[in-house]
């Protein structure tokens, strides 16, 4: 499991150890892991050229210390100086090195960069410490430094634990403030919230994780890898029959959007459970018999998948599914009529899966602003209806109601296509009623459609029926459990 702590536990845990190491110890290890991965980055480290923006913090004291490393191996260390002060060890071990200090770097006084630029700016202005925005002095020097490439291009951007000025918290992005863009990102202990959730993962680049012994409690926000993934997946036992794996039922498409209902079958018969059954209009039925003639009509279920496409049925569909108490997924048509299934407390275990758009219609909000706080939005709402809620995206976040929140990162942005939220429905769906407890299903069936969109598309375009056939392809090549 990939996880990411609050900023009050890393602080509690790095005082916990620091407590027991020798004073500059912990800084020392995770400097040294900087400095590994800015050269491997580089591809070497002789003869490279490197700048360090340096804040006030210790922020700017790993990057300092990372420098002088470089430069005992013979790169050409640059450090500005952009608060009033800075980590004075870190600064005279790059001094002590050959590395060059500036001072007193200001907005008005920013330095004329070295003749021949910089291979690398490493960006120590703020880390767990800092609020959002760049401050004018970080704002002018990140300028100079990004037009100063070797090759008269922009130089590669290693950010040091977080790329300054983005919501360490939150992953959201400073309103109408700047922030540094990172090509690596080279983070201490454990994840931050910033890695791993949008806007703000999309800043941090690459991350690599040095490791710093850190003894963590439980995290938050976490990321399934392909172990975790195996580990949660249903099988089937050396007894199983059919109706054991469990039956999954599709209330979904209409004479208007067969396609959906297709997709959304397409999704829930990929094996992962023993049955799948189709409850819709004859014509539809016959169409989904058609494609998938495994598929069978209405009977008892161990879940529903409501809504794709399913326009002026939804709210029958919705109400129907909800009266059977299993678990219902409730997509796109259906979300608009959650009040059909009464209070919160009479509700079956819903998994919630709207887009930004969606889930800013449920919460009475602009698009816009889900998508700038979609951590906020995903738990607020999770809370609000008592609901696991799969918001939709980049990097899906999976919220459960008692705020463990699970984010995918497996897919592509060719993933972007209609249908492809049908799919996914119908994945869940069958997770559920394979008997996964609703974040697992919800987070599970995430990762494998996004791993299966990435498999399927090779870096092409791909369509929504693609990511249903690519499925077993994935679970087969999950490691075993
Ligand atoms: N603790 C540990 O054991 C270990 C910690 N480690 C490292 O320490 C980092 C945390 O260091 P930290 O706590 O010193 O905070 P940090 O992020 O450097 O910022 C501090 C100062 O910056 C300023 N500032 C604030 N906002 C700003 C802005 N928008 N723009 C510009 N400046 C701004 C503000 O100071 P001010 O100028 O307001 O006085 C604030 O006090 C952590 O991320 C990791 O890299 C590693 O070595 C592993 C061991
Ligand atoms: N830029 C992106 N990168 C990766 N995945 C994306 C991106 N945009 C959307 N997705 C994924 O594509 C799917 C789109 O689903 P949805 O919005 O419901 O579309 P539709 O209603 O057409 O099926 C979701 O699984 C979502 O996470
Ligand atoms: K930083």
């Amino acid at each position: 499991m990939r996880c990411a702590h609050t900023v009050e536990q890393v602080r509690a845990a790095e005082s916990q150890l620091m407590a027991r190491l020798p004073e500059g110890a912990l800084m020392q290890r995770a400097a040294t892991g900087l400095g590994h991965a800015v050269a491997e980055l580089l591809g070497g480290v002789y003869g490279r050229r490197v700048l360090l923006l340096v804040g006030s913090g210790d922020n700017g004291g790993d990057a300092l210390l990372a420098g002088a490393m470089l430069a005992r191996r013979g790169a050409r260390v640059e450090a500005w100086q952009l608060g009033e002060r800075w980590h004075d060890d870190g600064a005279a071990a790059l001094r002590a090195a050959g590395g060059r200090c500036v001072t007193a770097v200001s907005a008005t006084a920013t330095p004329a960069p070295a003749a021949g630029g910089y291979d690398v700016v490493v960006d120590g202005v703020t880390g767990i410490g800092g609020r959002p925005g760049l401050r004018d002095a970080a704002r002018a020097a990140l300028d100079v430094a990004l037009a100063a490439g070797t090759a008269g291009g922009r130089p590669l951007v290693v950010a040091v634990d977080t790329p300054s000025g983005v919501d360490v918290e939150t992953g959201e992005l400073p309103e109408g403030a700047d922030h540094v863009r990172a090509d690596l990102t080279v983070t201490f202990g454990t994840h931050k919230p910033v890695h791993l959730v949008e806007p703000g993962a999309s800043a941090c680049g690459a991350v690599h994780l040095v490791d710093l012994g850190l003894d963590l409690p439980p995290a938050p926000l976490e990321a399934l890898q392909p172990g975790d993934v195996s580990a949660l997946l249903p099988r089937p036992s050396l007894e199983a029959h059919k109706y054991t794996r469990g039956v999954v039922g599709v209330r979904a498409g209409s004479t208007t959007y067969p396609g959906a209902a297709l997709l959304s079958v397409a999704g829930a018969a990929s094996g992962l459970v023993g049955m799948v059954r189709y409850v819709g209009s004859d014509a539809v039925a016959r169409t989904v018999r058609e494609q998938h003639p495994e598929v069978v009509g209405e009977g008892r279920v161990q879940s529903w998948v409501v809504g794709s496409g399913s326009g002026d049925d939804a709210a029958q569909h919705l109400r129907q599914a909800g009266s059977d108490g299993v678990p219902v997924v409730v997509d796109a048509d259906a979300l608009a009529h959650l009040e059909i299934l009464g209070a919160a407390e009479q509700r079956p275990p819903l998994v919630l899966t709207p887009h930004a758009g969606e889930l800013a219609r449920l919460l009475d909000v602009e698009r816009e602003q889900v998508e700038e706080r979609q951590l906020h939005h995903a738990r607020e709402a999770a809370a609000r209806f008592g609901a696991t809620v799969l918001l939709k995206g980049p990097h899906t976040l999976a919220a459960a109601p008692d705020g463990r929140v699970r984010v995918t990162t497996t897919g592509t942005p060719w993933l972007a296509t209609a249908g492809a939220g049908d799919v996914l429905g119908g994945v869940v769906g069958a997770l559920l009623a394979a008997g996964l407890e609703p974040l697992d299903a919800a987070s599970v069936g995430s990762w494998l459609h996004g791993a299966a969109a990435t498999l399927a598309a090779a870096g092409g375009p791909i369509v929504a029926g693609d990511v249903a056939r690519a499925l077993p392809a994935v679970v087969r090549g999950l490691p075993l459990a």
